[in-house]
């Protein structure tokens, strides 16, 4: 049966059961979800249908991609149908490079792209130190950017556009990178936006903040997404078999292993160990990646157990 009430219209933000979904024509009005589970994500395309002032989504079309991390109890979605994950951090405060790799490793697993940058690089001392250990992440192909987002520079915001243009990206980053330095340098004013936002869809109590869609130019063809923060990166979702398939630098040297169920962490024959070992060769795996996997490896294992 056709139903000619329902309107194309896309998620840009959502807390709990009430969603903010932004029509053909760009209006934004607050829609529910249809039954108990709130399904919809920012960045879901959905079909809703209008009921007074507000509206109701009926369908979530199929997603391209859902980039989300889970531990024991819950599954938490940052955002669908994604092409970019700017994965942001900075000289200083340091940052954890098991989380940055657990972020690496979920995009690798939904096939969304991710770019590395490191912000504040007028700390001379720190961003040299973290530059050097963001070398193996270099040396396996990843695009990772110096910035310096609180000098507001023309420089920076030209590096950033040319990786963004035409594409959605997710911003993800530890608390105290800079994030809303980045945001409020590329949109000015999209954070005091945020706050009257989720005010009206929270209806004034306190909220943990979603994610927020934001476009960078008005033909709506650049969409720039800022995250919420996070404390884990749970990725109970991940088979252990495939972690290394995930991980750029161990990947080429599986193909090595003598065993085809190796584990890379006893066997003999093992082409990953090897690589670990010969430590200078260009596409040597470091010790700390090494390291990152076999812990993760542990802990994935343990969790399937049960
Ligand atoms: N030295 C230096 N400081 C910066 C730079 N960019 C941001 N900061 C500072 O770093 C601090 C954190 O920046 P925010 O943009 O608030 O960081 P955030 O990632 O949004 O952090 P949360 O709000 O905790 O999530 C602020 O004091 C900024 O002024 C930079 O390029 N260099
Ligand atoms: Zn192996």
């Amino acid at each position: 049966m056709p139903q000619p009430h329902l309107q194309t219209g896309l998620i840009v933000a959502n807390y709990g059961r009430h969603f903010l979904v932004e029509d053909a024509s760009g209006e934004r009005r607050i829609c529910h979800s249809r039954g108990k589970k709130s399904q919809g994500v920012v960045g879901d395309r959905v079909l809703w249908q209008a009921s007074q002032d507000e509206g109701t989504i009926e369908k979530i079309e199929p997603r391209r991609n859902l980039f989300y991390r889970q531990d024991e109890v819950r599954t938490k979605s940052f955002a669908a149908n994604l092409d970019q994950v700017l994965i942001l951090i900075a000289a200083e405060p340091e940052f954890s490079s098991s989380q940055l790799s657990r972020a690496l490793i979920a995009a690798e697993e939904q096939h969304i792209t991710p770019i590395i940058a490191l912000n504040k690089s007028d700390l001379t001392t720190p961003f040299a130190r973290a530059w050097d250990w963001l070398a193996p992440y270099r040396q396996m192909g990843y695009d990772v950017i110096p910035l310096a987002m609180g000098k507001n520079t023309e420089a920076d915001r030209a590096t950033l556009l040319q990786r963004l243009t035409g594409k959605t990206t997710l911003v993800l980053g530890p608390s105290g990178a800079g994030k809303s330095t980045l945001i409020n340098c590329l949109i000015p004013g999209a954070l005091a936006q945020t706050g009257e936002l989720s005010q009206a869809l929270s209806s004034g109590k306190h909220t943990t903040t979603s994610t927020t869609w934001y476009w960078l130019d008005a033909t709506k063809t650049t969409a720039l997404l800022d995250s919420p923060g996070f404390q884990e990166f749970g990725l109970n979702h991940i088979d252990p078999a495939q972690l290394a398939a995930y991980m750029p630098d161990l990947k080429p040297h599986v193909a090595q292993c003598k065993f085809y169920n190796c584990s890379h962490l006893h066997e003999p024959g093992c082409g990953v160990m090897a690589s670990v070992k010969s430590g200078s060769s260009p596409d040597a795996i470091s010790a700390n990646r090494y390291k990152i996997y076999s812990d993760l490896y542990a802990e994935l294992k343990q969790i399937r157990r049960y």
